[in-house]
């Protein structure tokens, strides 16, 4: 479970004045549910992603993951939350161009310092769970845009997250291969019990998630 307590993010603006890209952000996701953050751009839906995800420290409030604080823990717990508790997926899959989807995943179990063997098992774990399994040996320019996202997530899986932070996931996609990619982000939410929380522009993906959240100049409300 993901909660967010009365969390705020201010920038400095101008001479003296400050911009709250978070304002009083109160959020539960619940173990198995997808919530779908939409709003216009520049509402802090981003920065929401970015707080939770233990990447930025938030001005004021708390965020918890599974009733462990992320916010005051120390350096080296919030580097350990981010690897292991947080997965997250940006709208540009940033695979390395020489490497093959099994490769790409394996990379970042070795960076984490697990035995190059049980990286293999969980890399083909994680590539079957996207339906990838059999391009596992093909590199990025052998992949189209969609499968490429499901290797970014299958990515975001291998450390076996209890939090999925997804920002724009279909934003390159066509409107049949962003269905199928959020159908996908819903599946691994309700299987594996994730607490999911999806940035999206595409009003047509919001009904996939199990709750909808809009966002307006810092602030969030349910839709
Ligand atoms: N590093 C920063 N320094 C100063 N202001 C920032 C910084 N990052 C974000 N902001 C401001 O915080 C506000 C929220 O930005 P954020 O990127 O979270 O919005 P967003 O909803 O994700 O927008 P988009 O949909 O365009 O990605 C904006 O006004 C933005 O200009």
């Amino acid at each position: 479970m993901l909660t967010l307590e009365n969390l705020t993010l201010a920038y400095p603006d101008g001479e003296s004045g400050t911009l709250l890209a978070l304002d009083s952000v109160d959020l539960t996701v619940p173990d198995g549910q997808m919530v779908a953050l939409v709003g216009p751009s520049g509402s802090g839906k981003s920065s929401l992603l970015a707080v939770a995800g233990a990447l930025v420290t938030p001005t004021s409030g708390t965020v918890t993951i599974d009733d462990r604080p992320v916010t005051g823990a120390s350096a080296a717990e919030r580097t350990r939350i981010r690897r292991e508790d947080v997965g997250l997926v940006f709208q540009q899959p940033h695979l390395l161009p020489s490497l093959t989807a099994l490769e790409q995943l394996q990379l970042s179990e070795a960076l984490s310092g697990t035995r190059p063997r049980d990286s293999r098992s969980a890399a083909r774990e994680a590539l079957a769970a996207v339906g990838m399994e059999r391009a596992a040996d093909r590199r990025p320019h052998q992949l189209s845009g969609g499968m490429r996202q499901r290797v970014n997530i299958a990515r975001a899986l291998m450390g076996r997250p209890a939090v999925m932070l997804v920002d724009e996931p279909t934003a390159a996609l066509d409107q049949d291969r962003s269905a199928e990619v959020m159908d996908l982000l819903a599946r691994l939410t309700h299987e594996r019990g994730l607490a999911t929380v999806v940035v999206t522009h595409d009003l047509e993906s919001v009904p996939v998630a199990d709750r909808a959240v809009h966002m307006r100049d810092g602030r969030v409300s349910e839709h």
